[in-house]
């Protein structure tokens, strides 16, 4: 069975962050592992308490994992400070870690911010540069382009410039700010649009880290980039059309929906 990690901080509320993405992982076939960064205490209305590990216990872990199940793709979530930064793209040097995607977390959904300013230029230099493809949203690609985006021209541009800069491919979501389904992918200059059929779905909590996790876990099984993001693409159309409706905020997903058998069918039965 082909593996993956998650490098992530922890969503008590099992939405984002480190749950969404083994909830992922296991949906989409790979074997999941998680590295956690952060324990956050949030849910669908918001964070209300964030609690860091340190580094040297987030590199305890990721040794732990390397040294014993080598993951064959990696994934990068919320990393709030730049110590956790380094140490990871230390870990992730020394062990020749392959498939690596970055998507570069700032601010939740419900507006709570997910890191620091100075970590955001420890990712540009050293994270960035050792990403596969790395994963913005609007907001996020805006602070890594300085100007804004406001149409499909503006995101090709901000694409375009990221990929040159940071020597990675960028898949930039158009989502919620600007057209919701459709996200650009640069790399090495050339770009494809890959254009996703919109969902009516308030429930977006943990869109990015399941976009990003699927991408990861398909890398993981060998597809190559465009179709890793093709199939991760349609996995959550899936989980967004499945119209789970939990919580009081912006909820999650069901990231279970194409799990069937045996140990679900009470629940596809009864609704339970
Ligand atoms: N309503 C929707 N219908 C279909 N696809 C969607 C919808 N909203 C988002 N997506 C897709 O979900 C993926 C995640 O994009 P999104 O922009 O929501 O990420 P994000 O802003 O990082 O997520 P979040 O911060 O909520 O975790 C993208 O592929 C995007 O196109
Ligand atoms: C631990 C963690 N990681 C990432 C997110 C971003 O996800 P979203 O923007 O959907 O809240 C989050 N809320 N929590």
């Amino acid at each position: 069975m082909r593996t993956a990690l998650t490098i992530a901080g922890s969503d008590c509320s099992g939405g984002a962050g480190i749950q969404a993405d083994m909830k992922t992982m296991l949906a989409n076939g790979v074997y999941a592992m998680s590295a956690i960064t952060a324990l956050t205490a949030q849910n669908t209305t918001g964070v209300t308490g964030i609690m860091d590990v340190t580094p040297e216990f987030l590199g305890s872990q990721i040794d732990a994992i390397f040294t014993d199940i080598r993951p064959d793709a990696v994934k990068i979530g919320m990393v709030s400070a730049s110590p956790l930064i380094e140490m990871i793209a230390g870990k992730l040097k020394e062990y020749q870690a392959e498939n690596i995607v970055v998507d570069p977390v700032m601010v939740a959904t419900s507006g709570a911010k997910l890191i620091s300013d100075d970590a955001i230029e420890t990712l540009k230099s050293t994270l960035l540069p050792m990403a596969t493809v790395i994963t913005p949203n609007i907001p996020e690609a805006e602070v890594l382009f300085g100007a804004k985006i406001t149409s499909a021209k503006e995101m090709e541009e901000a694409a375009l410039m990221i990929n040159k800069t940071y020597h990675c491919a960028v898949l930039l979501k158009g989502g919620h700010q600007l057209n919701d389904a459709n996200d650009l992918l640069c790399r090495e200059g050339e770009f494809k649009w890959f254009n996703g059929k919109r969902i009516d779905n308030p429930n977006t909590h943990g869109t990015g880290c399941t976009l990003s996790s699927a991408i990861a876990s398909n890398l993981a099984k060998g597809y190559d980039l465009d179709t890793a993001v093709e199939r991760a693409k349609d996995y959550i159309s899936g989980a967004l059309a499945a119209m789970l409706d939990l919580g009081k905020g912006s909820g999650p997903m069901n990231h279970g929906f194409a799990v069937t058998g045996k140990y679900t069918e009470m629940a596809e039965k009864e609704d339970c």
